[in-house]
């Protein structure tokens, strides 16, 4: 997951290849709530790891069910085992619930813990505390249930009082708005079974239901779980006396069909990867029982050449420009954001109609989809529950920072405006919140995607000038790829050394056989040799004299070439060392030469080993710095200089801080965002 400020997407040109997706928040938060009100062990296959679901899980495990995640089972299968409460609560009877910004939380538990007969509390972020639940609330105040407001009548944050069973009015159909969300209508038909015991209970629905197909989720898992509700169109639903929850025993979730839209919309939009048949996400198909596979009808319509399967979808681009649509997305809320973007693509207007529950969900999705389309340079019109986008002709198209409102969908459906034809990066601010339901998101999509040309950072200069110090925090910043390719030759030395070798001349060919095939791999922070953690080895002076050594011999060089290229992977990289920007990556867009004195370096170098209990003087220190300088800075093949676009830092008065700061200003001036 990126956790940087924002995350900086060059402009990408073809996609392709295969995609697994984690499992459906929808389905994953109702089956936890299902398994949590069932009697014994539900074993959850696929269960959706994600900020909405690990707060429903914390809930679960405070109310008293026991959790087992993935990693205690030690189920090789990856599956979360839940123990149930059996429909009623156990020891536990009062608590303090967090629910972060977690409708598929908030409402299905106020509902079953408004009928449990314990004391709680339900809080959530701010923003939760500004999306409606009054209509739930006043359902289950109908029925004798005793809720408060603790902040806003209507809002979250709630107390809910105990109410013995007997005492609650079931005779009476219960009345729910289904116009607003059809989150209450679910929350009321997953918790209701708790009071079905002995008498059937009616639900009505005030209005017209929106999100029809997510109350097909809820019935299809309630039948999962032993409850078989009878419904009279989309207006009555009846549970019949007797109900009780059952663990299937083991249940699996679905890939997520929201978080394909994004792919499926990638498979329309860019060209095949060559040696590509578009992309093929796996984990969800034709036949889901989630509402935004209807998305696939939508992207036809729009011009994508779309096949599936029991559990896959394959989608290549089709119609070019895409068709223009006219859509009541009333199905389809979620992932009708997705073709908010991609009508930026099309051949003429499009309107989403029937959308007004985007303006209660995250944030008010119809203006927040209306201000950042703007930023791209589209003309956009919107009213209380519509939005109609131009396309944006070649030409047009500007880079712009998206502001994501902490709401996953924006940050992830405005990646695809990097395919633009004017080639414009796009910056998404606060990357991290797609963690709401898929925190690899942008993994996943670079892992399927072509760049045009992916950024360069190089920072070049000789030793202990603060190169890897700075090009990592540089790195971990802008949330890009880091190469030491020092600890390519440092690695080098040593493996020359272990091989009986002395780093000269006369074991060049030798040598540079064993550099092309180095068993090397970097693993979070560890530098691996053959399985063998050699950090500290290779960091030695001896190891960098070595790593100087045979980085004097061309062979070595030529056969360390494409191992470092290989870095320079998507979303972008910083390289550190002598030739990074007049050998590797002459193009890199930005290279820094970075230099301090002498004196100031072997001052730097003595303080750092001297705190690893290296002992050393600081004049042997100094004598061995300045023979390695002139080595590198003299031997025939690619030279330690400036390149000539280099931009030089002599940092011999700067703090770690300035020196970053001074490379992430220059990186941000020669990028073309304006506002944020
Ligand atoms: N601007 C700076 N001011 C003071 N010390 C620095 C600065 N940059 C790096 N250092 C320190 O100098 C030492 C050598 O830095 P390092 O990044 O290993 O250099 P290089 O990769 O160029 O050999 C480290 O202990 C580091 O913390
Ligand atoms: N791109 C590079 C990186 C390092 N080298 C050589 C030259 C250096 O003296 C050694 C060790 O490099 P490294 O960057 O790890 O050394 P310092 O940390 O700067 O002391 O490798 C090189 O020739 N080309």
């Amino acid at each position: 997951m990126f956790d940087t400020e924002f995350l900086d997407l060059p402009p990408l040109v073809e996609a392709g290849g295969t995609v697994r997706l984690p499992g459906s928040k929808s389905i994953s938060n109702r089956v936890l709530l299902l398994a949590a009100l069932a009697e014994g062990e539900t074993l959850v296959q696929d269960l959706l790891d994600s900020d909405d679901t690990r707060v429903m899980l914390a809930a679960l495990a405070q109310l008293g069910c026991r959790v087992e995640l993935p990693a205690s089972t030690g189920n090789t299968d990856g599956a979360t085992r839940i123990t149930g409460l059996g429909g009623a609560l156990k020891d536990i009877r009062q608590a303090e619930l967090f629910l972060g910004n977690a409708g598929t939380a908030m409402r299905p538990l106020t509902a079953a813990l408004s009928l449990l007969g314990g004391e709680f509390e339900l809080r959530g972020v701010p923003r939760m505390h500004e999306r409606p639940i009054g209509d739930l609330v006043d359902a289950l105040v109908q029925l004798g249930c005793e809720i408060d407001y603790l902040g806003n009548p209507g809002y979250p944050p709630l107390r809910i009082h105990p109410v013995a069973q007997e005492d609650l009015h079931l005779d009476a159909p219960i009345r729910v708005r289904g116009d607003v969300s059809s989150q209450f209508l679910t929350a009321l038909l997953l918790a209701l079974p708790l009071a079905a015991r002995e008498q059937t209970i009616t639900i009505e629905v005030v209005g017209e239901l929106i999100s029809k197909p997510y109350v097909e989720i809820t019935l299809n898992l309630l039948a999962r779980f032993g409850i078989a509700i009878e419904r009279d169109g989309w207006s009555r639903f009846t549970i019949p006396a007797g109900s009780r929850y059952r663990s299937p025993g083991s249940i699996h979730v679905e890939a997520d069909a929201s978080s394909a839209s994004y792919f499926i919309a990638l498979g329309a939009i860019a060209p095949a990867m060559t040696g590509t048949d578009g992309i093929r996400i796996e984990g969800v198909g034709g036949d889901s029982i989630q509402g935004d596979i209807r998305f696939v009808e939508a992207a036809r319509a729009m011009g994508a050449q779309i096949v599936s399967g029991p559990n896959w979808l394959q989608i290549r681009r089709g119609a070019w420009p895409l068709t223009a649509i006219d859509l009541d997305a009333n199905h389809i809320p979620d992932a009708a954001m997705t073709l908010g973007v991609m009508a930026l693509y099309a051949d003429g207007p499009s309107t989403l109609r029937n959308i007004a529950s985007w303006r209660v969900k995250e944030t008010d999705r119809i203006d927040a989809m209306a201000a950042e389309l703007r930023k791209l340079g589209a003309e956009v019109e919107t009213g209380p529950d519509f939005i109609r986008i131009q396309p944006l002709a070649a030409g047009t198209w500007r880079a712009a920072s998206i502001h994501t409102y902490d709401d996953h969908r924006v940050a992830m459906c405005f990646s695809l405006a990097a395919f633009n034809p004017d080639a414009r990066p796009v910056r998404i601010l606060d990357p991290k919140c797609v963690a709401k339901t898929f925190p690899d998101y942008f993994e996943t999509l670079f892992a399927v995607c072509k760049p045009a040309t992916v950024p360069v950072i190089s920072i070049d200069g000789p030793t202990a000038s603060g190169k890897g110090t700075l090009a990592a925090e540089v790195a971990r910043q802008l949330g890009y790829h880091y190469l030491d390719s020092g600890a390519l030759y440092r690695v080098t030395g040593l493996a020359a050394r272990r091989a009986g070798l002395e780093p000269n001349e006369s074991n060049e060919t030798e040598i540079a056989r064993i550099a092309l095939h180095l068993p090397l791999e970097f693993i979070r922070g560890q530098v691996l040799l053959d399985g063998e953690d050699v950090g500290d080895d290779i960091r030695t002076e001896a190891a960098g004299m070595d790593a100087s050594r045979v980085s004097a011999l061309p062979a070595v060089r030529a056969a360390l070439v494409d191992l470092q290229k290989r870095f320079r992977r998507l979303p972008g990289l910083v390289a550190d060392g002598r030739d990074m920007g007049t050998v590797i990556f002459p193009d890199a867009p930005l290279k820094v030469f970075l230099t301090a004195s002498a004196a100031h370096r072997a001052e730097r170098r003595y303080k750092q080993l001297i705190s690893k209990g290296i002992s050393v003087t600081l004049d042997s220190l100094r004598l061995d710095l300045e023979a390695r300088d002139a080595r590198d800075m003299n031997r025939s093949t690619a030279p330690l200089k400036p390149a000539e676009d280099a931009k030089l830092l002599d940092n011999s008065e700067q703090s770690v801080v300035q020196s970053v700061d001074q490379v992430l200003q220059w990186w941000h001036q020669a990028q073309p965002f304006k506002s944020s």
